[in-house]
């Protein structure tokens, strides 16, 4: 890029607004003449050629058909050259003046790229260009460092400056110290920095010896830990109230006091997520508890599952449609269950019939004609008939029933029929009584019959398999809807597992057994749904216990079958008062009402007890993501220096937004994208999404995204949000790229 030649901005506010004008002006020249004229774009495209020679050498009759084309082409090509140029109204968001080989250049980013060497306009793309993260990492003053194209450049920061854009016209500008803003006609300088600090002022720095500090539960917590060995135990409380705290001191008590009865290996703990499972072990290691298994439930059902029901696909889908999830997760499906069950009942009730009817028919015919035949055939069927348990019928059924003693092979068809039969899914839907949508049946159905659709190599089975290998080393079907075919569900499991007991009482085949426990520990059980609770309820000895722990504030399970704690507790078939903890003991207090808050209709009656006072939430709102980005590297670098062994959580809304983020803070500062839980626990900054975060816990914790568009008013988004900043040890930061989130409480 050339450099302007203009004369370095002083700090004189006046200049900088003029330097700022005067670089937009141009800008905006040069957007003009690269977008030429709106009207009639030159006709650039290949395709569009291909078009226009087709249309010379058309008949009459083919040229509507070739106009439509041309037309479509046409705009596809407007629209691809619109959409690479800035947005005229506001082009750019930062402005970087950097001093290279001796001449100084400016370099604004922006969204789409422009280049203007005649007018000295340059616009990088914020989310690609290598000198974009000088902006990002890099003081004013400072030197810095970039690899083009294999190429290092070196350079010094002169200025960095943020711009907002009100209306077309230039409204703010970053100066050091503070910023200039537009008023009317006039300039007005406001002292303030570009990005809130953050670090609390009322904790003392974390230092390595800081973490995991010992515990000593309150009265309430150990009167609860110390319940009856064999009682079921449920403790409900708001985030950060010490449930999983005292699930997990309950496991260590019981491992001290009774070792006999509750062995380490006829321990379970269930949690929700692989984060949690992380923190849960290392919270029994801790407490010097070892070989007790802590799972993920899908982990669990997954690796039960795969025991007792051998001849189960070895792949679960890639992407399954949410539609099955939820269907399957339903307690609707219970009266599905209910209906194959007894329409099988009835066929062999009918069989029966048939059988009476026939032993009716040949006592006649034997009185007509005495023949050997009919009288031994006669006598069989009434041996079979007479035999001693109560009611015919019934022993016939159970006969029956027992001829058909392959319960394996019974399961695995009454499971095809249970999720492919459109009746039956429909039989669901009605018994939601208007919760799932008529056409869950279909997509439900369709999701099934890929499912059983025989995968690429099991059709091409009699071709060569070198023949078949790929060139990525991946699955014929990998990346095409094939890649459904010869696959279970997760959801599955239980379902099997509910069948399995449905037809024989128990939950054993030939190939195993699912597994016993003496105690079983369920964290966030308000994730659960009913049929996965019945199976984990089955795995319980009968002399065995349970700890139930959760919060129905914070479900955000998107299929949503939470119903009631009594509810919950009858899955489980076990019966216990609810224990509630009443202290927040996490966060602190502006934290805990800040999240009450958010809740809305949802929050319980009273704002739960937080002794500990800390620092309030901060809140930004800035215009865009690329301000975003640049506001959230400066506060972060500030927080780093300020409070070097914090850990912070920066956590979106969902896995794309989370990957948005992390891409966007990585330009500025070392930060890790989290994924299945893989949390370090220690120092740093991590961006994840809530989904992951369930029952952890950070220092400072950041929401980047909380705009209107991410975060809309609904139940679920809510209690997302509440679940994100009851996270939060310290303190948290909203921030909000465009307008604010409605679920924020008014300021
Ligand atoms: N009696 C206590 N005194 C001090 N700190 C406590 C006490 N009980 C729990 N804590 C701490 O409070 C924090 C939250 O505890 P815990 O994770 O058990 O809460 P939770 O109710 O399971 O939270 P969530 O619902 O968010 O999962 C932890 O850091 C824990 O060490």
């Amino acid at each position: 890029m050339e450099g302007t030649g203009e004369r370095p901005i002083s700090s004189e506010p006046g200049s900088v607004v003029a330097e700022e004008l005067r670089l937009l002006a141009r800008t905006r020249e040069a957007l003009a003449e690269a977008r030429g004229p709106r009207r009639g774009a030159r006709p650039d495209g290949e395709g569009l050629r291909a078009l226009r020679d087709a249309w010379n050498t058309a008949g009459e009759e083919d040229r509507p058909a070739l106009l439509a084309q041309m037309h479509e082409e046409q705009a596809r090509l407007e629209r691809a050259r619109e959409d690479r140029f800035p947005d005229p109204a506001a082009p750019y968001f930062a402005h970087l003046r950097v001093r290279v080989a001796g001449r100084t250049r400016d370099v604004m980013l922006g969204a789409a790229p422009l280049l203007d060497g005649k007018r000295g306009v340059t616009i990088v793309e914020w989310r690609k260009s290598p000198i974009a993260e000088v902006f990002f990492s890099c003081e004013e003053g400072e030197d810095y460092e970039i690899e083009v194209d294999g190429r290092i450049i070196e350079g010094k920061v002169e200025e960095r400056r943020l711009l907002t854009f009100e209306g077309g016209a230039l409204a703010s500008i970053t100066v050091p110290g503070g910023v200039l803003l537009r008023e009317g006609d006039t300039w007005r300088f406001e002292p303030r920095a570009w990005a809130p600090r953050l670090v609390d002022p009322t904790s003392p720095r974390r230092t390595p010896e800081t973490r995991n500090p010992f515990i000593t539960l309150d009265a309430e917590q150990q009167a609860l830990v110390d319940r009856e060995p064999c009682a079921p135990l449920l403790v409900l409380g708001s985030a950060g109230s010490g449930k999983t705290t005292v699930a997990l001191h309950r496991v260590a008590a019981l491992r001290r006091r009774f070792p006999d009865v509750f062995p380490a290996k006829r321990m379970l703990v269930l949690v929700p997520e692989p984060g949690l499972r992380r923190l849960s072990e290392r919270i029994l290691e801790g407490l010097a508890v070892e070989g007790v298994l802590v799972r993920t439930f899908e982990d669990w059902i997954r690796a039960e599952a795969r025991r007792v029901f051998s001849w189960l696909p070895h792949h679960e889908p890639p992407d399954p449609p949410f539609a099955a999830c939820r269907l399957k997760r339903h307690p609707a499906l219970f009266a599905a269950i209910d209906r194959l069950i007894d329409e099988d009942t009835s066929a062999l009730a009918r069989k029966l019939d048939r059988l009476l009817g026939f032993r009716g028919a040949l006592r006649k015919e034997l009185e007509a004609r005495n023949e050997p035949i009919l009288r031994e055939r006669l006598q069989a069927i009434e041996a079979g008939l007479a035999r001693e348990t109560p009611g015919e019928k019934g022993r016939l059924l159970c006969e029956a029933l027992a001829e058909e003693q392959d319960k394996l092979a019974r399961v695995r068809g009454d499971h095809r029929r249970l999720v492919g039969d459109r009746a039956l899914l429909a039989r669901a839907v009605e018994a939601s009584e208007g919760d799932l949508p008529a056409g869950i049946v279909e997509q439900v159905a369709a999701h099934t019959k890929q499912q059983l659709a025989m995968t690429s190599e099991e059709a091409y089975a009699h071709v060569d398999a070198d023949r078949l290998a790929t060139l990525d080393g991946r699955t014929l079907d990998a990346g095409t809807p094939e890649e459904t075919s010869g696959t279970v569900d997760v959801e599955d499991y239980a379902i099997l597992f509910e069948l399995l007991y449905r037809r024989t009482g128990a939950g054993a085949t030939k190939a195993g057994t699912l597994s016993r426990y003496a105690h079983i520990v369920l964290d966030e059980a308000q994730e659960l749904a009913p049929i996965e609770l019945r199976v984990i309820g089955r795995a319980l000895d009968p002399q065995g216990s349970v700890t139930v722990a959760g919060d129905a504030a914070q479900r955000i399970d998107r299929s949503g079958h939470f119903r009631s704690w009594e509810a919950v507790m009858e899955a489980l078939s076990v019966r216990s008062e609810p224990a509630f903890l009443e202290t927040s003991y996490r966060s602190p207090r502006p934290v805990v009402e800040f999240a009450h808050v958010i809740l809305g209709a949802e929050a319980p009656a009273e704002v739960p007890r937080a002794p500990r006072e800390g620092a309030d939430v901060l809140r930004t709102i800035v215009p865009g993501e690329g301000h975003a980005a640049a506001v959230l590297c400066e506060a972060l670098r500030q927080l780093r220096a300020d409070d070097p062994y914090a850990s912070v959580a920066i956590i979106a809304r969902d896995e794309p937004s989370a990957r948005a983020v992390h891409e966007a803070v990585a330009r500025g500062m070392p930060c890790r994208l989290v994924r299945d839980g893989d949390f370090s626990f220690g120092p740093g900054i991590e961006v994840t999404e809530v989904s992951e975060v369930k029952g952890l816990e950070f220092d400072y914790v950041i929401v980047p995204d909380a705009s209107a568009k991410v975060w809309p008013d609904a139940p679920d988004h809510r209690r997302a949000l509440h679940v994100a900043v009851t996270r939060a040890m310290r303190r948290v930061w909203i921030l909000s790229p465009g307008e604010p989130s409605p679920i924020l409480p008014s300021q």
